[in-house]
């Protein structure tokens, strides 16, 4: 798996006045199973916590993470981001965020072989100088959420220990996800904190009907609701559950053997065989593009609006070149959801269109030819002044909606 390591110094706002120090952390989630784990480790110092954390596609983690990041009051994170596609824009619209980030690269982390893989990215973040308190692994949206807990949980790194499973569940698309998905029904039991995201695109009967069904599936989680993930940073970096309250959670051999396999050979599948689990993304399919001309506004928004019904994700950064030339567009979609967030070009970034298409049942071939004629073919190409205006639709003013 190719992998990028960026080990930028700690931003100063993070190492500053109100840093704690290691031994400062206090606990993150009850963890009855880490307790019960047969092999003591010798510890020099304070372990540091690795949370994952978990979604389906575009549930919203990666504006959960940047949430956390910019609240952490002084706590230092460590992000490892694991992408879905060939371009690393999660990673990207981490980076600015962050002192320690390491990006792992396209393809689910979950498919690697063992846990020495992870190790290699554990070592880099769990250094010494990096001083972090907590390291979150956002895992990629069809990650297999029980995999990367089972790999923190073999991890031979001392100085880590299994901070605990946050997933993340997208309000809006919870049902029709849980319908195309039913292996996302295996993903809440083992979690330790369930955020429901984007509660401003439900009603509140459709809130309620996602909280019943979250939590049955959940158990003794801790649910709670969040638009744009705004969760208090302390559900993650301190006790949320006062001990004894935990019996239902999973022991750590559900985890590391698989609760409905029971075969001992550590994949849920009762198969046996090295990896034979089954992940959502065995179906899905990504197209990436770089391009270095600018997008046409108008040949953009026709391709969005006529995109097909499996492909239900796209993430990146639009060059709209003389259409608005301050700004580049950072665009999701989301099932049918669409929005666009214009913000300035950030000083002596490289003018690129980038984009990752991600979907199920779609024609990979004809998406990169579309998407390629997309971009404009000179100066005889040039928009028109109305041409943004299909973009703009899209963008949202609300204070709420930032970009993440
Ligand atoms: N309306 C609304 N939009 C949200 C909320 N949270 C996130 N979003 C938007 O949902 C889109 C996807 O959010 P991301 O944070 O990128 O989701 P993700 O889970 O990291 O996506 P993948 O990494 O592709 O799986 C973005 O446009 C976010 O701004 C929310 O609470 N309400």
């Amino acid at each position: 798996m190719p992998a990028k390591v960026s080990g930028r110094a700690p931003r100063p706002e993070m190492a500053g006045g109100t840093a704690v120090g290691p031994g400062a952390y206090s606990g993150g989630f009850p963890r009855p199973w880490v307790a019960k784990e047969p092999e003591v480790r010798p510890l020099t110092t304070q372990q540091i916590p690795v949370v994952v954390l978990a979604g389906f596609l575009g549930a919203g983690k990666t504006t959960l993470l940047n949430h956390l990041l910019r609240s952490s009051r002084g706590t230092r994170i460590g992000v490892m981001v694991n992408d879905f596609g060939d371009i690393g824009i999660d990673a990207m619209r981490i980076a600015g965020q962050v002192g320690s980030t390491v990006s792992l690269g396209n393809g689910c982390l979950c498919c690697a072989v063992d846990a020495s893989e992870l190790d290699e990215y554990l070592e880099v973040l769990t250094r010494p100088e990096s001083r972090l308190d907590v390291i979150v692994i956002e895992a990629s949206g069809l990650a297999e959420p029980q995999e990367l807990v089972r790999m923190v949980l073999a991890s031979e790194n001392e100085r880590i220990v299994y901070g605990g499973l946050v997933q993340v569940v997208d309000a809006a698309e919870f049902s029709a996800t849980r319908e195309r998905h039913p292996e996302t029904d295996r993903h809440l039991p083992i979690a330790d904190l369930v955020v429901v995201n984007k509660t401003d695109r439900v009603s509140a009967a459709e809130l309620l009907a996602v909280r019943e069904a979250v939590g049955e599936l959940a158990g003794k989680a801790v649910v709670v609701d969040a638009r744009h993930g705004r969760i208090d940073p302390e559900l993650l970096f301190d006790r949320v559950v006062p001990e004894g309250e935990i019996e239902g959670q999973m022991s750590i051999e559900d985890i590391l053997y698989g609760e409905e396999d029971g075969d001992g050979d550590g994949d849920s599948d009762g198969m046996g065989g090295a990896h034979a689990h089954h992940h959502p993304h065995a179906s899905y399919e990504t197209v990436s593009l770089t391009a270095a001309s600018p997008l046409h506004p108008r040949r953009l928004m026709a391709f969005l609006d006529g995109r097909p019904e499996g492909l239900y994700r796209i993430k990146g950064f639009v060059d709209f070149g003389s259409a608005d030339p301050d700004n580049r567009y950072t665009v999701h979609a989301v099932g049918r959801f669409l929005r666009f967030y214009p913000e300035r070009w950030p000083e002596g970034e490289e003018r690129l269109t980038q984009l990752v298409l991600i979907g199920s049942g779609i024609d990979a071939a004809r998406l990169r030819k579309e998407l390629g004629e997309c971009e404009r073919t000179g100066p005889q190409d040039t928009p028109d002044e109305s041409s943004m205006w299909g973009v703009l639709r899209y963008v949202q003013h609300s204070e709420d909606e930032e970009p993440s």
